[in-house]
């Protein structure tokens, strides 16, 4: 511990992943919470546990005792950075953390409920703990405002896109890492058209053109593209109207955000669950979730004009040997082939000699510390 490490809290959907990095940014410790409301599990370093969890405060809660008992308390540590999942249009590069920011990302909580809530009470409650703790805000959307007009605009009137009823898109903390690691991956190059798929408890596509996104599955909001773990991904306007009607907004707010998706088809959000079932409904949750990031694969592809790479990462896409064999296959005609051995060890290299399919791990809070210490001139 000195007083140069960096504290990275990574609020998720379903999870809270805290990780300290040292001044070399080599990582520490890491701890998390996962499974936040359902069969919660603590791990700090290599100890895993079931813990109480059924909020994210509670899992913040956690993870903070945790990482003292471990002889890491909050009192030695320089700075803290956090993933803000939007950033709407106001940021679109890290921000330290002061009263308009904070306020900027809470305006854009209605456009990220399952995210933006929980990325500003872990500001707030660090903020109450060590009131003189630097904090920085990193954003999911930053990585996206190199996305053209054709692919950012919805076609709908001017003064609703001034607004910012717009396509964001999330997960850029992720991409931008990403790019960064690949080229050690292949040789040193970074292939000019990667197709990156993060698949998570939130999954979404990047069309990654000469290392800068030019189109994204999601949206406005998280929500959509994919089908997730408890988000329905692409829905008709007007069927969300309908839904509006028949139940009101916030209800058919939660349908959508909370209900739908994998939970809504197969009974569970987790992807594992749904393996470990053999029902028809659990079948039929996996393969709509491949089927629609094939589908969605598509788009991205033509977003770039061509295919160089394709990269799998998130909890689905580093460990789901199953998920990634079925995407792939839709992608056979592309000249997509995997090697199916390699896939079911988690290979960082699951082709078969052709076209390159990667497997890279997150690394969104590396990034999130490396972008902190910049803001702090560090
Ligand atoms: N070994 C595994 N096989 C299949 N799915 C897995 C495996 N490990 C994790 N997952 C899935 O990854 C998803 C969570 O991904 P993660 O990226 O950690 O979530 P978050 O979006 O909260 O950051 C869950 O659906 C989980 O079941
Ligand atoms: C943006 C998003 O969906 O994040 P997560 O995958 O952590 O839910
Ligand atoms: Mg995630």
């Amino acid at each position: 511990m000195s007083e140069h490490t960096i504290l990275v809290i990574n609020a998720g959907s379903s999870s809270i992943k805290a990780a300290l990095f040292d001044a070399g940014l080599d990582v520490m410790m890491r701890a998390s919470v996962t499974e936040i409301g359902g069969a919660s599990r603590l791990e700090i370093g290599t100890e895993v546990g079931p813990c109480s969890a059924p909020t994210h405060q509670a899992a913040l809660r956690q993870v903070l005792a945790a990482l003292a008992r471990n002889g890491y308390p909050l009192d030695r540590i320089r700075a803290a950075g956090h993933r803000v999942v939007h950033g709407g249009q106001n940021f679109t590069r890290p921000a330290r953390v002061d009263p308009a920011v904070l306020a900027g990302i809470e305006a854009c909580i209605p456009l990220a409920p399952l995210h933006n809530p929980h990325n500003l009470a872990a500001i707030r409650a660090l903020g109450d703990l060590a009131p003189d703790l630097p904090q920085v805000a990193v954003f999911d959307t930053a990585f996206h405002a190199t996305v053209p007009e054709i692919a950012a605009r919805y076609a709908i009137p001017d003064g609703e896109n001034a607004r910012g009823i717009r396509r964001y898109g999330f997960h850029g903390i992720s991409y931008a890492s990403l790019v960064e690691r690949l080229p050690d991956a292949l040789d040193g190059r970074l292939p000019g058209r990667v197709l990156a798929l993060h698949l998570g408890n939130g999954a979404s596509i990047c069309a990654i053109r000469e290392g800068r996104s030019v189109a994204t599955t999601m949206g406005y909001s998280p929500l959509s593209g994919l089908t997730m773990g408890t988000r329905a991904g692409d829905i008709d306007g007007n069927a969300v109207l309908r839904l509006a009607e028949i139940h009101g907004i916030e209800a058919a707010a939660r349908i959508l955000n909370r209900e739908s998706g994998l939970v809504a088809l197969g009974g569970a959000s987790d992807m594992r669950v749904l393996h470990s079932r053999a029902d028809a409904a659990a079948r039929f949750a996996i393969e709509h979730f491949c089927y629609w990031a094939a589908r969605h694969s598509g788009s991205m592809i033509v977003a770039m004009g061509g295919l160089d790479a394709i990269v799998f990462t998130g909890g689905i896409g580093e460990n789901d040997a199953e998920a990634r064999g079925r995407i792939c296959a839709h992608l056979a005609w592309l000249g997509v082939e995997i090697d199916p051995a390699r896939n079911e060890r988690n290979e960082a290299r699951i082709d078969s000699g052709g076209l390159p399919v990667l497997i890279l791990p997150a690394a969104e809070e590396k990034h999130i510390a490396q972008q902190t210490r910049q803001v702090l001139g560090d």
